[in-house]
């Protein structure tokens, strides 16, 4: 807004004072009237700009205490925001899946969802019990979607119709997930069905804060593709993995590990029991076994196997394990390079705004506020510059 009308005004009046001494020239009276329009419009912008700030500033952490995405897009429901990047339709031997209906970028978040309900880990009564219980409470709403949930293994003896509760805990056995302490059934992301090592393509975790079971891509996900994630431990020969998903979830793993030809399969095998192997070395540097130059040179091998086999999960926690490590031997580079690759990788499997990625980024900046910080004699341990070759 352009002060420029007042100029006349001032003119005028400055007539009708001009024989007093006090009184300004016209000219420079006009030049102060305008100024101090002048000012009065920056003082009322100043105060509106406060004003906005403060209700952008209450805004947006009323909204960060919320589940993000949803609070502040275009989706009316996380249904819907879901039915933008998959659909869940029938797959030829493997039931209900997700199937990718636009290109997903790596790192992206594919849902976020709240727990139907939760159980802890040890009960006092029986299971099926337990989640009847846990069924009454529910609304009509989210006992149709517990019931509309896949399981496997009903005792043949038992009759569908009849013992519902039966059927309630094949359900629970089938689909429910870790969340945090407990285990949870979230019917959204039910629908990842599993692949092996290099073959899943989604990750799930916890999210205590906020009570959130969030799933994000591990992967660039091409649209027509099956999301999956995993059901069991990965580091394990592809014999030993179909007996645990065969007992435990019914089935006979084909995924493209899986059905890799027996070279490729044992050389694959050979990769993931390596890199079991490791991890187990790797923890031996808490009891002084080897020392902070052996435990990264093991996390590096444990890097290029997983760049070989194409399993990149569970990076995050293991730079940042490389990450205390050199705090602990007091190298502040390496402290700094591998909690930026943990953050990096924090960012991908739990999203850019978790705690892990929040907390890495201030070892970044001060890797002496590290608490393993100084906790073992002084070395260079070395950053993770092999992994960018
Ligand atoms: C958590 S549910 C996954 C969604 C399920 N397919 C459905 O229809 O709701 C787990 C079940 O899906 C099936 N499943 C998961 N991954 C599979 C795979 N790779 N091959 C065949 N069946 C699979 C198994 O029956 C398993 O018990």
């Amino acid at each position: 807004m352009s002060p420029q009308p007042s100029t006349s005004t001032t003119t005028k009046s400055s007539r009708k004072t001009g024989s007093d001494k006090k009184t300004l020239k016209p000219a420079q009276r006009a030049k102060t009237k305008v100024s101090w329009l002048h000012w009065q419009w920056q003082l009322i912008s100043l105060v509106a700009l406060v004003a906005g700030l403060l209700v952008y500033y209450y805004q947006s952490s009323a909204e960060s205490t919320q589940p993000q995405p949803y609070a502040s897009t275009q989706f009316q429901s996380p249904e819907e925001r879901d039915a933008s990047i998959f659909t869940v339709q029938d797959l030829r031997g493997k039931g209900k899946g997700m199937i990718a209906i636009r290109d997903i970028k790596q790192g992206e978040l594919i849902i976020r969802e709240r727990p139907l309900f939760v159980v802890p880990p040890q009960i006092s009564v029986s299971p099926t019990t337990l989640i009847a219980q846990n069924l009454q409470r529910l609304s009509p709403a989210g006992y149709e979607s517990f019931f509309n949930l896949s399981y496997v293994h009903l005792p043949e003896n038992v009759d569908p119709d009849v013992d519902i509760n039966e059927v309630a805990l094949a359900i629970f056995q089938t689909n429910a997930v870790s969340a945090g302490n407990d285990v949870g059934i979230f019917p959204r992301m039910a629908r990842l069905n599993h692949g092996c090592s290099s073959a899943f393509n989604s990750v799930y975790m916890w999210r205590e804060k906020e009570g959130v079971l969030a799933v994000h891509a591990l992967k660039d996900i091409k649209k027509g593709e099956e999301l999956l994630t995993t059901y069991t431990n990965m580091k394990r020969p592809r014999n030993q993995r179909r007996q645990y998903l065969q007992q435990q979830y019914g089935f006979y793993c084909t995924c493209s590990v899986c059905s890799l030809p027996d070279a490729e399969s044992n050389a694959s095998d050979h990769r993931l029991s390596s890199m079991s192997d490791l991890y187990t070395k790797f923890s031996s540097w808490n009891s002084r076994s080897i020392d902070g130059l052996e435990a990264i040179d093991v996390v590096q091998a444990i890097w290029d196997l997983g760049n070989q086999e194409g399993y990149w999960s569970e990076r995050g926690q293991l730079a940042a394990d490389a990450a205390f490590v050199a705090a602990a031997h007091e190298d502040a580079v390496a402290t700094k390079e591998w909690s930026r690759l943990a953050a990096e990788w924090f960012g991908i499997e739990l999203g850019s705004d978790s705690e892990q990625v929040m907390q890495m980024k201030g070892f970044v900046a001060q890797p002496m506020g590290h608490p393993a910080w100084g906790t073992r004699q002084v070395a260079e341990v070395g950053g993770p510059k092999r992994l960018f070759q």
